[in-house]
């Protein structure tokens, strides 16, 4: 746990009253979990996500960023955007005093790491003032970046690939910011709400996040900024360009950057998420041949469907990284109904841990030949199934079997196979039951 030096002067609530010192918390030592194989930035850095507002406009109790969502928190979700990217070294997280402590706990819980957390100001720029202040501080604070990336805490759904560019862009050009096309066109009113004037709508675009910044710049533009630009401001870029002379370059970003702005964005992140996390699965076939055919099968099958399916011989070397990158499992036995490979995967689950975002769905594949069907000694093993399943939904892993028959009479089924496969991939986010064998 490291504490910022406490005299962090906090300009952006008036001059010389220390902010809150920031803490380092440090839910979880280890590596972090890259989600990309490109190469890594060679500068460094840091990330500053403000998320000491109210959240008003959604007219909940709760401020957005800690509505949950799946079961975690919103901003839990940003966080792991940004800890997965590797060469990003430190996420300031900016918060309200109040919910500090909070903080804490979401960090502790879902194990982030490489986090900072200050306190926030009265507005959104004092908040982002005060997390690059604490970016800034000599002594014990973290290693300056090169590069400062600023992200609201509510736009959780931001990729690796378009960071990078807005980072390389910031230290090429000093400032960089992600736009969109207008939906709407901009309109200027009269003092007596008439029709002024309205602006051509394609000379102007949509100011999102994330923006990035040379150190440097955003320093030096908070620091030369008026009361009113606190105060009433809401665009960085525009304290680049007034008070550092920087004219950012513009990138046009992904739709995924939206904000959560009303309670209505709140239900569609969720479904947002829960879409991304039932279209990837890996199957894991135990190196058998016979397995690994019907999983290349079945991921040619799921293709046309753009679900990711990846075969895999088990979840051990370098295929551990699986578990800590993916959500949903797919164990492949044929014939054989021994369901060591299954616990072994539960363990093997249990043991990596991962700050996983929702429930981990195991779909244990069995196929019988006639043979083996019409031998009663490899009935389904229902009983210990439901209870691995049972005790592995402590662990939030939910355990689904499906079996079926494969024989010269009935080939195999792939599209209710996979129908099974995709609704227990949907349903085992939503109410997580004990498993139920299938018999197809
Ligand atoms: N004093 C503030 C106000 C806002 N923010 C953060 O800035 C981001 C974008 O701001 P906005 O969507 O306006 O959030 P709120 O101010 O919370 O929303 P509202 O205006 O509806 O109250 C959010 O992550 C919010 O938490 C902040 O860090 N400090
Ligand atoms: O004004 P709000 O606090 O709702 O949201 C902040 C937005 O203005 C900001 O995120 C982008 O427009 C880019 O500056």
């Amino acid at each position: 746990m490291e504490v910022l030096h406490p005299n962090v002067r906090n300009k952006c609530e008036g001059p010389g009253r220390p902010a809150n010192p920031g803490v380092f918390l440090d839910g979880r030592a280890g590596k972090g979990d890259t989600c990309s194989g490109e190469p890594s930035i060679d500068f460094p850095v840091s990330v500053v996500l403000p998320a000491g507002g109210t959240g008003e406009r959604t007219g909940l109790h709760t401020p957005k960023q800690f509505c949950s969502l799946l079961g975690r928190p919103l901003i839990s979700y940003t966080i792991q955007a940004f800890e997965r990217v590797s060469w990003i070294q430190h996420i300031v997280v900016v918060v309200a005093k109040e919910s500090m402590g909070l903080m804490a706990d979401i960090i502790q819980r879902f194990q982030h790491h490489k986090v900072l957390v200050v306190s926030g100001g009265s507005t959104r720029h004092r908040s982002i003032c005060n997390g690059v202040l604490a970016l800034d501080e000599e002594g014990t604070a973290p290693d300056r970046p090169r590069v400062v990336i600023i992200h609201d805490a509510v736009r959780p759904f931001v990729e690796e690939g378009f960071l990078r560019e807005i980072a390389v862009a910031a230290k090429d050009h000093g400032a960089a910011g992600a736009i969109r096309p207008l939906v709407s066109t901009v309109i200027a009113t009269t003092s007596e709400g008439f029709l002024d004037h309205s602006l051509e709508r394609a000379k102007y675009r949509a100011s999102e996040m994330p923006q990035g910044f040379t150190h440097h710049v955003i320093r030096q533009a908070y620091q030369r900024c008026t009361e009113a630009d606190f105060e009433f401001g809401t665009e960085c870029l525009h304290l680049a360009l007034q008070y550092c002379g920087t004219n950012a370059k513009l990138i046009e970003g992904p739709p995924t950057l939206w904000k959560v702005t009303y309670k209505k964005d709140l239900a569609a992140a969720e479904s947002v998420l829960k879409e991304s996390l039932s279209e990837s699965a890996c199957m894991i076939t135990g190196g058998r041949t016979a397995a690994a055919a019907l999983a290349e099968a079945f991921q040619k099958a799921a293709g046309a469907l753009h679900m990711g399916l990846d075969p895999i011989p088990d979840v051990t070397a370098e295929n551990s990284r699986y578990l800590l990158k993916e959500s949903n499992f797919i164990q492949v036995s044929i014939n054989g109904h021994c369901l060591s490979e299954v616990e072994a995967l539960i363990k093997a689950l249990e043991e990596a841990n991962p700050a996983a975002l929702h429930p981990l769905v195991i779909i244990w594949m069995r196929v019988l030949t006639e043979d083996e069907a019409s031998d009663s000694s490899t009935a389904a093993p229902t009983s210990a199934l439901l209870d691995m399943a049972s005790t592995a939904k402590l662990h939030q892993i939910l355990l689904y079997g499906i079996q079926f028959l494969q024989s010269k009479v009935r080939p195999l089924s792939f599209p209710h196979l996979f129908s099974f496969v995709f609704f227990s991939l949907q349903i085992g986010l939503r109410v997580p039951k004990e498993c139920k064998l299938k018999r197809s």
